[in-house]
């Protein structure tokens, strides 16, 4: 569960006091989750999420999160909304951290998504990517090479208590991606962390994205490359291929890849594998035992960024070669 800062209804309903959302009658605390603190409030209107923004959320970067958002769902794109306070402010302090209520959005993410799941998940991540075009705020990310860099130094020393060797494996992995990150590619704003637990689903549809608290601008196939991780492995380890394929073409369909970012992808892939690795392996190593988060295993991306090694061509990710061809 991540609710890292509790907080007291008193101070809840002082907080809601700046905005026009009617009266509190419920909270709870949101058992998912491991970047932030969210609760799930009912009130005498529509129900509301608040977050409380911890650790890895930069305070400074809230206003272009919030107006990302705001961004994407004016140019129809199905995620929350920010709700203003009465001041015009998209966020205020609560329990002595950065707060904000977004709308609360229908649906349940997907424990078991098939492949028709990842071919809408493929179209939404190209429709954002459009869609964030013209956003006007930019944010670089704090979690590409020079980021895995500080993150790896912070856990360096003890990754050998996680697996044996990885010290060394995971140096000269760092090493080879700082050499070989492809820097020409299209860029702009990428969601950065559309796992499935950030997709909603009503039955099969599509119904919206939540969490852009990574999003930023990098190379759009990047986030490509972080969708293959998420959703086209198996429990086992094993890729998927049929899925791949699925979300490369759903993706294709709205956004077309250029050539260039199909070759990157291999590379692309085991960078982002990698990013997750760093993330998971430092809260593996600093997560204080009995803390109220389900701590995510960093080995599980180690598998991937080790297949990613091997393969040679996005047509092993499922990409089909007439696409690779035309492009
Ligand atoms: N706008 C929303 N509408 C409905 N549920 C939400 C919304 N935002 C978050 N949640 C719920 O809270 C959980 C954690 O939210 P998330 O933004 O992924 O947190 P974190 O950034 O801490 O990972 C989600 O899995 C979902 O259950
Ligand atoms: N998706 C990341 C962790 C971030 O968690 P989220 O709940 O914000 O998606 C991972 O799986 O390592």
């Amino acid at each position: 569960m991540a609710v890292y800062t509790d907080i007291t209804e008193d101070d809840l309903k002082q907080f809601l006091t700046e905005y026009d959302v009617g009266e509190l009658t419920s909270y709870k605390g949101i058992a998912e989750g491991v970047e932030n603190s969210n609760f799930l409030l009912h009130t005498t209107r529509d129900p509301l999420i608040l977050t409380l923004y911890e650790k890895r959320t930069d305070e400074r970067d809230l206003p272009f999160f919030l107006g990302l958002m705001q961004h994407l769902a004016a140019g129809g794109l199905s995620c929350p909304l920010p709700l203003p306070r009465n001041d015009g402010g998209l966020y205020g302090t609560l329990s002595g951290r950065p707060a904000a209520l977004i709308s609360f959005l229908e649906g349940m993410w997907l424990r078991k998504p098939e492949a028709k799941h990842c071919r809408e998940v493929g179209k939404a991540l190209a429709r954002m990517h459009l869609s964030g075009q013209d956003f006007e705020l930019t944010r670089p990310n704090s979690l590409s090479v020079e980021g895995w860099k500080t993150l790896w130094e912070k856990s360096a020393a003890r990754a050998d208590e996680v697996e044996t060797g990885l010290q060394e494996e995971i140096s000269s992995e760092l090493d080879h991606l700082g050499r070989n990150w492809p820097k020409d590619l299209a860029a702009g704003v990428i969601h950065a962390d559309l796992f499935q637990d950030n997709v909603f689903f009503l039955g099969d549809e599509l119904s919206g994205l939540i969490d852009f608290y990574f999003a930023c601008n990098d190379l759009l196939a990047y986030d490509v490359s972080i969708c293959l991780n998420a959703w086209c492995f198996e429990k086992d380890g094993a890729y998927n291929l049929t899925k791949g394929q699925a979300l490369i073409e759903g993706y294709q369909s709205v956004r077309p890849l250029d050539k260039a970012e199909i070759e990157a992808l291999p590379i692309l892939a085991r960078g982002s594998a990698l990013r997750f690795f760093l993330t998971r392996l430092y809260d593996w190593l600093t997560t204080p035992a009995g803390a109220l988060v389900v701590k995510k295993d960093p080995l599980e991306y180690l598998r991937k960024l080790r297949f990613h090694r091997q393969i040679t061509s996005a047509t092993e990710y499922g990409l089909v070669e007439e696409r690779l061809s035309a492009s």
